[in-house]
């Protein structure tokens, strides 16, 4: 079986309020970021499968035949997404020599490309293709890694098994695909977050695959599309982190702790609730430095709660007390415990300022960079309209 050619994109995310507590079937509020994650998928007749990650520094090549003995018994249509398969999950871990849960960077990213790329083509015939992911996001960082790898191996393998059709016509550069389409996609992607996160609640691979700002509910995924321009300075404390052991710590902390944990997470679902009125009030009156205060408000209090929760670290700490020295409220984005971090920028925040808090944060051994947001969800592209140096990239493997 020979698939076709295709280039897919899909963006990382930042999360303004809500991470953890949507686990726990609180509210969030997360929004894309123009920083994507680029996957190339080429059909060959070398009868084998090759997946090169050159992020992780991870290049794998494995036999038809080999793969073959891996098909579950109970493939049912790609069209149906079932929970999680554990039979093909102990399987996979089997094969790719994962003990006692030892799920390091590279064992998660194979084992999350198996299990998509058997389950979408197990109930035929497997086809021989190599798979190059490249991202311009950090991995493992808090901005949505593993849910744009995820959103990125779904719709290739989606598309390349004819599940989905293809979603570009000739001659456009790039081409989402429609709303049904996107929804397969996302399920597909949520079965990798699961495997790569052991229990995510869908926020993150939700906006890698509509992109955009929004709210996210017990599953229930609303966009926000009127919502002011905001600033965001993102830093990178490259303090490395695993979403799995954080969420699983939190988990734990509600556990043992469920009358003091639970008043916790409602706090922050009334905050995620009350940035969400701030923001949709600053689309319909005049932006005030009072809903400015309030956004930072709301930033300390959500900061201080995610350190009740033991998801903070000491570079988060700096990143906040660095950055307040300059008058701007930080907290963590993502699963926390290191990463990364959003500060917001007023309007009148003088470039000036912005550039001298980079430089402190810079000094502290800190990546960080003033990002926009709002970058489009899952894509399909034509080779044309990726960028150069992606290309290149892509096209090294
Ligand atoms: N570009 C990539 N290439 C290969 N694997 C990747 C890539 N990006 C992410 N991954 C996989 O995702 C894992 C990181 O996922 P994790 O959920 O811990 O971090 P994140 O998604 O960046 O942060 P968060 O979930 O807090 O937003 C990596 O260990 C790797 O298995
Ligand atoms: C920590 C968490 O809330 C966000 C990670 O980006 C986990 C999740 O929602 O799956
Ligand atoms: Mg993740």
């Amino acid at each position: 079986m020979q698939v076709p050619d295709l280039f897919v994109s899909a963006p990382g995310k930042a999360i303004l309020h809500g991470e953890h507590a949507v686990v726990h079937g609180k509210v969030a509020l997360a929004v894309s970021l123009n920083l994507r994650t680029y996957l190339s998928l080429k059909g060959t007749t070398a009868g084998s499968v090759c997946i090169n990650l050159p992020n992780i520094d991870t290049f794998l090549s494995w036999d038809l035949c080999e793969l073959k003995r891996l098909i579950p018994y109970s493939c049912g249509k790609t069209e149906e997404v079932k929970r999680l398969d554990a039979e093909l999950v102990r399987k996979l871990r089997e094969f790719v020599g994962v003990t006692n849960g030892n799920l390091d960077t590279c064992n998660m990213a194979t084992l999350a490309f198996l299990y998509i790329y058997l389950s979408v083509f197990g109930s035929g015939e497997l086809p021989s293709l190599t798979v190059t992911v490249w991202s311009e996001l950090p991995t493992g960082a808090g901005l949505g890694s593993s849910a744009a790898y995820s959103v990125c191996l779904s719709a290739a393998l989606l598309c390349a098994n004819g599940t989905i059709p293809a979603a570009l016509k000739e001659w456009e550069p790039a081409a989402r695909w429609c709303q049904e389409d996107l929804e397969l996609i996302n399920s597909w992607a949520f079965q990798g977050e699961m495997i790569i996160h052991g229990n995510p609640s869908g926020v993150d691979n939700a906006v890698g695959t509509w992109g955009g700002m929004l709210r996210f509910l017990a599953g229930k995924i609303i966009p926000l599309s009127r919502v002011p321009l905001l600033r965001i300075l993102l830093t990178n404390t490259k303090v490395p982190r695993s979403t799995k052991v954080l969420v699983a710590r939190v988990k734990d902390k509600i556990n043992k702790f469920p009358s003091i944990m639970n008043p916790v997470l409602d706090s922050v679902d009334a905050i995620s609730c009350n940035c969400e009125k701030v923001l949709s009030e600053m689309t319909c009156e005049p932006i005030t430095g009072e809903h400015y205060n309030i956004l930072e408000e709301l930033i300390d209090i959500n900061q201080h709660h995610l350190n009740v929760m033991g998801v903070g670290h000491t570079s988060l700490d700096t990143l906040c007390r660095v950055t307040l020295t300059k008058g701007l409220h930080s907290k963590l984005t993502g699963a926390g415990g290191g990463g990364c971090g959003i500060t917001l920028l007023r309007p009148e925040t003088e470039s000036s300022v912005v550039q001298t808090t980079v430089k402190d944060l810079k000094d502290c051994g800190f990546d960080c960079w003033e990002t926009s947001i709002g970058g489009p969800g899952v894509q399909q592209h034509s080779a044309a309209s990726v960028k150069e140096e992606v290309l290149e990239i892509l096209k090294r493997y």
